[in-house]
């Protein structure tokens, strides 16, 4: 058990990188996938049951948390692993993105941000110091600073101003984070869709020093075509030897075409949200359950798959299940698709490991089917 955090590179094919992040609460192996557990859960799942899925760590979301149950009272309950029964690493994100897409009445200043709870109303304050106090009383193991993060598109001048912000923010979260052994905080670089902001942003982010580096202000609308040409050039402008995290990322075919370019984390609510609106992703595309078609197919979703919903359940009864809004169904829909992403990042790991992620790559997308199968 290390008390420290680090990452270790072990392996690169190309910009594609393999690695073993090293935290108090166990080992995160990369490149790595972060079910989404908002709500001090995994919708649907059981905490050993997204263990069974092969995921490493979950991630948090500090805006939600906050305002239910109050980051006072996980605190005094022992902390968000005990709460949530789950030992294994924990990377919250700091609340600034979700409070600018969920919360009501937000008012922006260069203190932070003051908004209505989408809950009860109240009112409430975040901050680059008030999101690192909330963080540690979560306990998370890696905390995000708190930023801004501008929808594409927006004016060059706009995501300067916004990217020069966050890097205000990233300072004092830095600051306000303290010296935390075994702890770590991660910097978001900004800069939306423009390559010499991306490097101011990497520049200002490396001066501060953190033990990893998201890639922030991607994922908000600008699609994969743009995602991809940002991701040409920014991962390479943060530290090779710190994890590089790319926030919010997605389908899985985003995910390949990330890992390809040097992503080493990624965190989405795809498989979990889309599991319980019956969409399952599978190597061959994608099905959705609720079509009539499905109601007498005995096979299951995918016959190479191992996880629970494709070695017991058929489609039919997937269906069944699904349309008559039987609970069961999320349960088995997003236990599949966690399942099928965590093996997506074993056999990237393992193609990275062997040289061969071209191969992997050029499998991946002849296998996959644009439409339903
Ligand atoms: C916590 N800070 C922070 N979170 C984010 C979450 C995201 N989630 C998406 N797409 C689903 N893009 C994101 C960008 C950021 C971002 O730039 N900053
Ligand atoms: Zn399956």
């Amino acid at each position: 058990m290390t008390e420290r955090f680090s990452f270790t590179l072990e392996a690169a094919d190309g910009r594609a990188r393999k690695g073993v992040i090293s935290t108090p609460r166990g080992e995160i192996r990369t490149p790595a996938f972060m079910p989404v557990g908002t709500a001090a859960t995994v919708k649907a799942m059981m905490p050993e049951s997204v263990a069974a899925t092969g995921a490493d760590i979950l991630l948090g979301n500090t805006y939600h948390l906050m305002l239910r149950p109050g980051a006072e009272r996980i605190e005094r309950l022992g902390g968000l692993h005990r709460f949530m029964n789950w030992s294994g690493p924990i990377l919250t994100d700091s609340g600034g993105f979700q409070v600018m897409s969920l919360a009501e009445l937000r008012k922006l200043t260069e203190e932070g941000v003051t908004f209505r709870s989408h809950v009860d109303g109240s009112r409430h304050m975040l901050s680059p110091e008030t999101s690192m106090d909330i963080q540690r009383q979560l306990g998370s193991d890696i905390v995000m600073c708190f930023d801004e993060c501008p929808a594409l598109p927006a004016d060059h001048d706009r995501i300067a101003e916004s990217m020069r912000l966050s890097m205000r923010w990233a300072q004092r979260s830095r600051d306000a984070f303290g010296d935390r052994p075994g702890h770590a905080l991660f910097g978001i670089q900004q800069g939306g869709d423009v390559e010499d902001l991306r490097g101011e942003s990497a520049e200002a982010l490396q001066e501060i020093g953190f033990d990893g580096y998201a890639i922030g202000g991607l994922a908000v609308g600008e699609g994969q075509k743009i995602m991809f040409q940002v991701l040409d050039y920014a991962p390479g402008m943060l530290p090779a030897d710190k994890p590089r995290y790319l926030m919010g990322v997605g389908k899985p075919d985003d995910i390949v075409g990330a890992v390809k370019r040097g992503v080493d984390m990624m965190d989405c609510v795809l498989p979990s949200r889309s599991g319980r609106t019956g969409q399952a992703w599978t190597r061959r595309g994608q099905v959705n359950i609720k079509n009539a078609r499905h109601a007498d197919d005995p096979r299951p979703l995918d016959e190479a798959c191992t996880c629970p919903a494709c070695t017991n359940y058929s489609r039919a009864y997937l269906h069944h299940v699904f349309r008559s809004g039987e609970i069961i169904s999320s349960m088995l829909l997003t236990w599949h698709n966690l399942h099928y992403y965590q093996e997506l990042m074993a056999e990237m790991r393992d193609a990275i490991s062997a040289g061969s992620f071209d191969a992997f790559e050029a499998d991946f997308n002849a296998q996959r089917s644009a439409g339903d199968i």
